[in-house]
């Protein structure tokens, strides 16, 4: 008999995430699978979930709930031998993840998604120790975003993020990095530094257009040493998605990224705090198979 696990984060999005166990039980039993449903209580729990899942076998892992849960779901299964494909029911406010993979975000219509035999293996990034599927930040604004609070995401979704890095664009220093990127270096003063691995970053679809889930890279920006005058230019930019085309911005593709710094500097990692540098990334290519949708494909 096959077997799924439905991770469920009650406290997601407007708290609503178990009103929609029901209906994936339904479907999830309709191909067959015997399920088991779990909800979470507080951090960590959706990883230690996730790894029962692999070690026992599970065919499917569905994460109901928003970016956090997704991400501590996957971090439980990066690591394991036998890894069950991924259903995700986006309950948060970004969604990033779904977003990238154009899964529905409205919740039913996601669900409906479960259905499908499609898989899509997309790509995972290391982080030191831990892993992210979206992007990882390094700046001062890197740092003032993990601290947009869940009030602020409610009211202004994606905008709050944009909000608090205007903010502290217009008041903080730029940093001398160190990247070491594949078999080349950039070193120079950056305001932010970004590795993303998909195109949608705290909601903004146009970030890194051209960013895949499944090419295999981390597609990376340094916004340099602005002039204050250039922020509305860049932000301009990241709207319009062609930040890489700025000229105060460098951009390339690598594999294999650390990043250092002379400066205490923060990290922030799909949404979260991080580690602080030195830090090293690299990508696992398609790594993990998610179930999505024709629409998806
Ligand atoms: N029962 C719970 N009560 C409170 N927090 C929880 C519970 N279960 C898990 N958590 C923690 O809540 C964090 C945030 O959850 P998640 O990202 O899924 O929802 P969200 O914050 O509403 O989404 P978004 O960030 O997209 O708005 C998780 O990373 C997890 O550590």
């Amino acid at each position: 008999m096959k077997q799924a696990m439905i991770i469920v984060n009650p406290s997601s999005g407007k708290e609503e995430a178990v009103d929609h166990v029901e209906k994936i039980e339904k479907i999830l039993e309709g191909k067959e699978y015997t399920v088991k449903t779990v909800q979470t209580e507080k951090e960590l729990d959706a990883t230690k979930f996730c790894q029962d899942a692999c070690s026992q076998e599970f065919d499917v892992v569905v994460s109901l709930g928003g970016d956090g849960t997704l991400n501590e779901t996957i971090n439980g299964m990066v690591d394991q031998a036998h890894r069950p494909k991924l259903g995700i029911v986006p309950m948060g406010t970004v969604n990033d993840f779904a977003r990238a993979l154009n899964i529905p975000l409205e919740p039913e219509a996601a669900i409906e998604t479960l259905e499908s035999d499609l898989k899509k293996k997309v790509d995972i990034g290391s982080f030191n120790d831990r892993y992210f599927v979206n992007i990882v930040a390094i700046g001062a604004i890197a740092e003032a975003t993990s601290e947009v609070s869940p009030e602020q995401k409610t009211r202004f979704g994606p905008l709050a993020y944009l909000m608090e890095g205007v903010k502290t664009l217009a008041s903080s220093n730029a940093y001398p990095l160190r990247i070491e990127y594949d078999d080349k270096v950039w070193e120079g003063d950056s305001f932010l530094f970004l590795a993303a691995l998909t195109k949608s970053t705290a909601g903004f679809e146009k970030l890194s257009p051209d960013a895949k889930v499944n090419d295999g890279v981390l597609h990376c920006y340094v916004i340099k040493n602005v002039n204050m005058l250039r922020v509305a230019s860049i932000v301009t930019a990241v709207l319009r998605g062609n930040l890489k085309e700025d000229k105060d911005v460098e951009y390339f593709q690598a594999k294999k990224l650390r990043v250092s710094s002379s400066e205490k500097l923060h990290t922030n990692v799909d949404g979260e705090e991080g580690d602080p540098l030195p830090v090293a990334m690299e990508v696992k290519p398609q790594h993990i198979e998610v179930i999505i949708n024709e629409e998806a494909r």
